[in-house]
This record gives C-alpha cells, structure tokens and sequence, in this order.
C-alpha cells in the first residue's frame, strides 16, 4: 500500500529553493557546476585574500574539536576543529550580510558563520548537512530553526594537497582556492531532502585547510 510520508518543513524547502534559485540564476557572478542532480553554484573571488586571512586568524581563535549531534570528535568522522566566529565582529557581520543579500534571502534564517581547519590528517566524512528528523537532536532542532535548506562555503586558503570538497555522488571534488563561496541547495526542487548532495571534506594531506559556513534554516535561527 502506497503510504504518504510527512517531511518536516517540507513546503519553506520548496519556497526557499525557489527563491534563491531564481536569485542566483540573475547575478552574472554566480556559476553554476555542471550536474543535473544538485543545484551547486560557485562564486570566484567572493572574498578577497586580506578578509581571507583575516577570518583565518580568527578560526584559529574559536576552533575547538569540532562536535556532531550524533557521534563524538573520537570517532574519527569529523576530525577537523570549528566554531562559530563571533557575530558581533564587524568583519564577521559585514561578510554575514553578503552572503545573504547573495541568495537574497532574510538574515534572521542564517545560523552564525563557522570556522573551521583540518590540520594535516584530518577530514569531514561524507555526510548530508541536513537533520534526520527521526533523530532525537531534531526534537531541539525543530524549534530552533527547522530544517536547514542552503549550505553556503568559503574557502579561505590553498591546500598543498588533499582537503578538496567531494560529492561522493556527483563524483566531483572541488580543489580549494581563496576567496571561492561554495552554495548547494541541500533539498530537491520539490523539498525534500537532496540524498545526491552527500559531501566529504577530504583528508588535508599537506599544510592546513581554513573554511567557513553558513547554513541557511527553513525559520528564524535561535
Ligand atoms: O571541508 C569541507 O570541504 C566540507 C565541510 C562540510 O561539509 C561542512 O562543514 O558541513
Ligand atoms: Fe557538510
């Protein structure tokens, strides 16, 4: 028998995707990677090298064992250090605020902006950047946001080998360069959850490797 399945936040997924589809798809900035699967875009010198390296400096401030809901740093699956960079830093709130005003979307939906650095060995395993909603985390997660809908990345530095973004799926690793925002939509056209966006950070094998994120929610982040 053909049974219906609820997904949480499913129709602010549809809208978001729709919306900062047709944002993106007007800004000449904005490139589209090739694949019918994902809507992944990438922007080219989003960032110049001097916030770059500012925003480094503050990684390494705020970068703790980086956590997960569900596993612990010992597992070995996230082996990276993170933390989020203060929001009240004019750098920090300034860079927020344009990549919002890039997917076009209200800030009060955007988590804080992480850092994050892989010394040499570390890595992200592959993952989805959603919440399983069978999950006991989701119960907090739910009122704290809802569902997360676009993932937004920057590089902050080059690697001299590993530490790419891999879509294990797509079967596309994209090498980092300095100053390039990264943006997937993590749900389907239709909102719900993009199983195809399944994403690694992979191992740094030499030197060090500086991100941040910002996720973007379904509802007000709190
Ligand atoms: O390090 C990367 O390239 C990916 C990071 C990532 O997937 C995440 O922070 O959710
Ligand atoms: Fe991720």
């Amino acid at each position: 028998m053909a049974t219906t399945q609820n997904i949480p936040d499913q129709d602010a997924l549809r809208r978001m995707g729709k919306q900062v589809r047709e944002r993106l798809a007007a800004d000449p900035r904005v490139y589209k990677i090739e694949t019918d699967k994902v809507e992944l875009f990438a922007v080219g010198d989003f960032l110049t090298p001097e916030e770059c390296q500012r925003l480094c400096l503050m990684v390494d401030e705020t970068a703790r064992p980086s956590s997960l809901h569900e596993i612990g740093y010992d597992s070995g699956f996230r082996t990276s250090y993170s933390g989020d960079l203060n929001p009240h830093n004019s750098v920090v709130k300034e860079i927020s605020q344009r990549i919002d005003n890039l997917l076009g979307v209200k800030a009060i939906v955007g988590e804080a902006i992480q850092g994050q650095r892989y010394m040499e060995g570390q890595e992200f395993k592959p993952h989805n950047d959603w919440f399983y909603t069978s999950e006991n985390y989701w119960k907090g997660e739910r009122k704290r946001g809802g569902q997360r809908s676009w993932t937004t990345m920057v590089f902050l530095n080059e690697v001299d080998n590993g530490g790419e973004t891999h879509f294990t799926e797509l079967g596309i690793k994209i090498e980092p360069k300095t100053g390039v925002l990264l943006i997937w939509n993590n749900a389907l056209p239709d909102g719900r959850p993009n199983e195809s966006t399944i994403h690694a950070g992979t191992p740094v094998l030499k030197g060090t490797k500086y991100i941040i994120t910002k996720w973007y929610r379904t509802r007000k982040w709190k």
